[in-house]
């Protein structure tokens, strides 16, 4: 199997004297959904971040060989796909973002026949996941928790240019059937053909959640992180 990220002696620090982890060194390869877990405040997010290029850190993170800027951030970034915990944070509405990140894309991989330009996909997604169409409109700000997880779920999958998904709690907001609904969507994903998704790394406190969707087990703490025995239930 092709290894898509490469971490190597990542460290990051809060500030001068604080680090918040050092001496992370792992790979993702394709076809793993990576569980990464740890107290709260050990640097998950932290990680997620420095892998998407947003976080400033020491030591080498490498997608299919390549840094960040070698690919072009924002290229990079359709193809390494970050999707934040709280998108309502966000200015302006989905469909402004839906835009904005597809613009970026420099191969579109449309999944829909409907228009061609792939914007459709996403949509049909949420619609998938309980989203009306015209959640697209409203500004972030004004969508609960749960829609706009699911919006922003929806358009790093819909889009269909990121091989690897990097899923930040993706179902904190949402309740058990929605969370069992988006789960079981993005594992067929990862598994279709027609799909270019090939690796997620996925931050969840919940360890049953963690069974049910991962594959590997990396726990973060900050004297670097621990591979744990595999997690899928047989
Ligand atoms: N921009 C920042 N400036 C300074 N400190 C930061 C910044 N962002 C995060 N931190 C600190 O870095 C540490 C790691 O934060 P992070 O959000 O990565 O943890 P986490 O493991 O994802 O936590 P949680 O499980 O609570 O979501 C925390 O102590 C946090 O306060």
């Amino acid at each position: 199997m092709a290894t898509l990220i490469e971490v190597r002696d990542v460290s990051c620090a809060k500030d001068n004297e604080h680090t918040i982890f050092s001496k992370l060194d792992f790979d993702v390869n394709e076809g793993d959904v990576v569980v990464l877990q740890g107290k709260s405040g050990s640097g998950k997010t932290t990680l997620l971040k420095c892998i998407a290029h947003l976080n400033v850190y020491n030591g080498r993170i490498l997608y299919r060989g390549r840094t960040a800027k070698s690919f072009g951030v924002p290229s990079f970034r359709t193809k390494v796909f970050y999707v934040p915990q709280k998108p309502s944070l966000l200015s302006g509405t989905p469909r402004d973002f839906l835009a904005t990140v597809s613009s970026f894309n420099s191969r579109k991989v449309p999944r829909s026949v409907s228009d061609g330009s792939g914007l459709t996909y996403p949509i049909e997604v949420a619609k998938a996941w309980g989203i009306d169409e015209e959640l697209w409109d409203r500004n972030w700000s004004n969508l609960s928790g749960g829609e706009s997880q699911r919006i922003a779920l929806a358009t790093a999958v819909g889009l269909n240019t990121a091989e690897v998904l990097l899923l930040d709690e993706p179902t904190s907001a949402l309740d058990p059937q929605s969370t069992v609904l988006v789960e079981r969507f993005i594992s067929n994903e990862l598994r279709s053909p027609e799909s270019e998704l090939k690796a997620i790394l996925w931050i969840t406190h919940s360890e049953e959640q963690g069974r049910r969707v991962g594959s590997r087990l990396l726990r973060i703490s900050n004297s670097g992180c621990e591979e744990e025995a595999r997690l899928l239930d047989p």
